[in-house]
């Protein structure tokens, strides 16, 4: 036997016994998270019929609260210890599929002995509890893994840096309790193993990448100093990948003062968020919120439809140059400095005040409330008025609920109650508790008076007393039209802006000042609890909007990725410039750059084509895995085109589980879909709503695809005609970075200048019909 062989078999003995220990664990887990589900649904039972009992019989009795209080802690420390069987067996299962990937042997100084460590995705310690049978991919000594060549090297502990000799370093395939590879490397980590997980096919989830974490991804995933972390990632880079990563580290490191409900992750589109929802769980995490920034947007202006970021880009695609200028300006830095300048210097004149109504009639007439706000100290802030003139007129709405109370619609209302409907009112008080009719009258009349009128109390609450949409109608005429806009287009849009509010429609491009003009004036909307905030795809946000966000988490540091060539709104920036700019509208203090050049979703072949596009290409480095060369036909005939259309969908989907045909817009997909559905059974069109990926073909828009990656893509016409007036570097960029595998691309008539000389050298083309 070789000693490779020899090795083989040692590193499988001990996959064998890790094993063996991982099955013992997950056996004894399962019992006692039995034994714990048992006791929690016991401590539940006798806590509700306590409670129960006390509510109805000795609803005063302190001791017997004491007695539910005691109660309700026990049932929710027996729930907690549930929980966290039940996170420990998830993570031994994790562990059972692959127990580990990594070795570092190392030599701490003064020792003479080697030290020989494996790291997984979890910890795993042997039962007597005295040694780590695996380290955590976390854990400090596991940075050496993922950072270190042979020799000596430094790794960073809570207790600042310490330096070891890093002796060997080994990396294991395992699967199903087997190695199926196994090489020792100096590389950080090797290629080897990249290449296999590379070439797999794709699914409708992520996976995590802990086992082949480069070097890069390994510094934003341990950044923890900055405030402001901004990646700038080539397509296919691994941002998303490494966020993910990040945020199982940053879970790890602050278990007590961080947990997946303080971090929020503002996603591209749905469809992402399900694409990527399997990652923190697969490492023994929970989930961090995710929102979409038009689910964000919709929750803070409910009663009005604010376009979503898709219509926008549709929308922009036909709008002219000035509609677009006023656009950009309304969504810069500027006015959104123009909005807090125009608040603190607000005269108490100018303040909009509207009515609240009550069933059609002015309840608090805007006038009146007008004069409560004037009679505050001019000294304090707005906000602080606001909250003082809230304040005030709730008191106010309770001396008219007495007042009301007597009034007759009450009376009125009250006779047509039906018995329940009385029945509920009495609440706790019977017939008897009344000396009299009238004082029982007085009663249920004040309770449904107040009951009734809650609705004038949420309009104070939601600050409806403010007529929001005026004070920024008033905003938007006073300030200075930019220049180059025609006094005309700038009119236009101020008219356009109330026409769609009669239509309880709002147009994207107002949506982060009118936010920040509603905050800054009422002193709302920050929210303090949150710790860390991510932004993907950040080159789809305004400048308003990041600033915007940064208002209202305070409290967060934030992770920003992006990638400026894909940009499908705007022009491109330069990584460095973007820092600087960021830095300065986000205020922050330790803000941090850093830059992914590798690209490891596509075939070189593919990535090669892709960068030929970009006038900077030959900064991307493609990760070397090679494919079929992408292929463009060009086609001069509608039928020409549906036929090729139909020839690449069947020829692709019969090698690979996932094809997505990618369109410029939602009608295109649905021409798309229309020609594809007759023939082929699997074919799924996605829209906005979508929140699952199935496989098969797809047909969608490629702003839903952002984020996303296919088997295969077709990028269905990158004719001239039909993506002029979009970025079409941008657009075709996109969706040439979506395909993992193959690429084709359609033409129907001349090809797009965007696929300049460069980039066709990368091609196969072909004029001919293919039959
Ligand atoms: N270190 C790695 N090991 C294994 N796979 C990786 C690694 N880094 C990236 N990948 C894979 O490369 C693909 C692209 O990664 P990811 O989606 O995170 O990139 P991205 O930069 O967010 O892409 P885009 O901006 O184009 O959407 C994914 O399939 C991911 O699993």
């Amino acid at each position: 036997m070789n000693k490779e062989e020899h090795e083989r078999q040692v590193e499988q003995a001990r996959v064998d016994y890790v094993m063996q220990q991982i099955d013992r664990q997950i056996k004894e887990t399962r019992q006692a998270l039995a034994a714990a589900h048992k006791e929690t649904r016991a401590v539940e039972q006798n806590y509700s019929e306590n409670a129960s009992i006390n509510r109805y019989e000795v609803d005063d009795i302190a001791e017997s609260r004491a007695m539910i209080e005691q109660q309700r802690q026990l049932v929710s420390r027996a729930v907690e210890s549930e929980t966290i069987l039940r996170r420990q067996l998830k993570t031994l299962q994790n562990l059972q599929r692959s127990p580990y990937f990594g070795r570092i042997d190392i030599q701490d100084p003064g020792e003479d002995q080697v030290e020989s460590l494996y790291i997984g995705t979890a910890s795993l310690m042997n039962d007597d509890k005295s040694q780590f049978l695996i380290y955590d991919w976390r854990a400090p000594i596991s940075g050496v893994y993922y950072n270190g060549t042979l020799g000596e090297v430094t790794y960073e502990t809570p207790n600042g840096p310490q330096k070891t000799t890093l002796v060997k370093k080994r990396q294991f395939t395992i699967r199903d309790g087997q190695i199926t590879n196994m090489f020792d490397t100096n590389e950080t980590v090797g290629d080897e193993l990249l290449q296999a997980a590379l070439g797999e096919q794709n699914d409708q989830y992520m996976h995590n990448i802990v086992a082949t974490i480069q070097q890069e991804q390994n510094d934003i995933i341990r950044d923890t100093h900055s405030d402001l972390l901004l990646v700038q990632g080539v397509a296919g880079s691994g941002k998303t990948s490494a966020i993910l990563q990040r945020i199982a580290y940053l879970l790890y490191h602050s278990r007590t003062a961080l947990n997946a409900d303080q971090i929020v992750l503002f996603s591209p589109n749905r469809l992402f968020s399900h694409y990527i929802s399997q990652v923190l769980p697969s490492l023994g995490e929970r989930n961090m919120r995710q929102v979409t920034i038009s689910g964000f947007i919709r929750r803070r202006f409910e009663g009005l439809r604010v376009e979503n970021i898709f219509e926008r880009y549709e929308r922009r695609q036909k709008a002219s140059q000035d509609d677009r200028r006023i656009a950009d300006y309304l969504e810069s830095a500027v006015a959104m400095k123009n909005v807090r300048h125009y608040v603190a210097g607000l005269a108490d004149q100018d303040l909009q005040f509207a009515n609240v109504t009550f069933e059609g009639r002015v309840f608090f007439t805007a006038e009146h409330i007008k004069n409560l706000y004037m009679h505050q100290p001019a000294a304090m802030r707005s906000a602080n008025r606001m909250v003082q003139l809230k304040n005030q007129l709730i008191r106010e709405l309770q001396r008219r609920v007495k007042e009301e109370a007597k009034k007759d619609w009450v009376a009125k209302e009250l006779d047509s109650l039906d018995r329940q409907q009385l029945h509920r009112l009495y609440g706790k008080k019977t017939i008897d508790d009344f000396h009299d009719e009238d004082e029982q009258y007085a009663y249920l009349a004040y309770r449904w008076t107040k009951r009734r009128l809650r609705i004038v109390a949420d309009a104070i609450y939601n600050d409806y007393f403010i007529d929001l949409y005026s004070q920024y109608q008033q905003w938007l005429s006073q300030l200075a039209r930019p220049t180059k806009v025609t006094k005309a287009d700038w009119q236009g849009m101020v008219t356009d802006y109330s026409d769609q509010l009669e239509y309880h429609r709002l147009d994207m491009m107002h949506a982060a000042t009118l936010m920040y003009m509603r905050d800054l004036l009422m002193g709302t909307g920050q929210n303090h609890s949150f710790k860390y905030v991510f932004i993907d795809e950040m080159q789809d946000y305004s400048v308003a909007m990041m600033i915007y966000l940064r208002h209202v988490f305070p409290s967060a540091k934030f992770t920003v990725l992006g990638d400026s060539e894909q940009a499908l709104f705007k022009p491109l920036e330069m990584p460095e410039h973007l820092l600087q700019r960021l830095s300065k509208t986000m205020d922050a203090h330790h803000p941090n750059l850093i830059s992914l050049r590798r690209s490891y979703r596509s075939t070189k072949e593919i990535t090669d084509f892709a960068k030929g596009m970009l006038p900077d290409g030959d900064q991307i480095m493609s990760f070397t895995r090679h494919g079929e060369r992408p292929t463009l036909y060009v086609r001069d005939s509608a039928d020409q085109v549906e036929q090729t259309l139909l020839a690449s969908v069947d020829q692709l989907s019969t090698k690979y589980e996932t094809v997505a045909v990618l369109t410029k817009n939602a009608d295109q997909a649905k021409q798309v879909y229309r020609q594809l559905h007759r023939q082929f059974k699997k074919v799924h069109q996605l829209n906005v709503n979508d929140t699952s990926l199935p496989d098969g073909i797809l047909v969608l828009p490629i702003y839903l695809a952002k984020g996303l990656e296919f088997d295969a893509v077709i990028a269905y016409d990158v004719s001239a005609a039909n993506l002029r007036g979009t970025d079409e570097v941008g657009m075709i960029y996109t969706m040439a970075t979506r395909a993992m595998h193959d690429l084709v691309l359609i033409s129907s008539g001349p090809v797009s200048s965007a696929i300049n000389p460069t980039a066709s050298q990368h091609l196969t083309i072909e004029y001919q019909l293919i039959k």
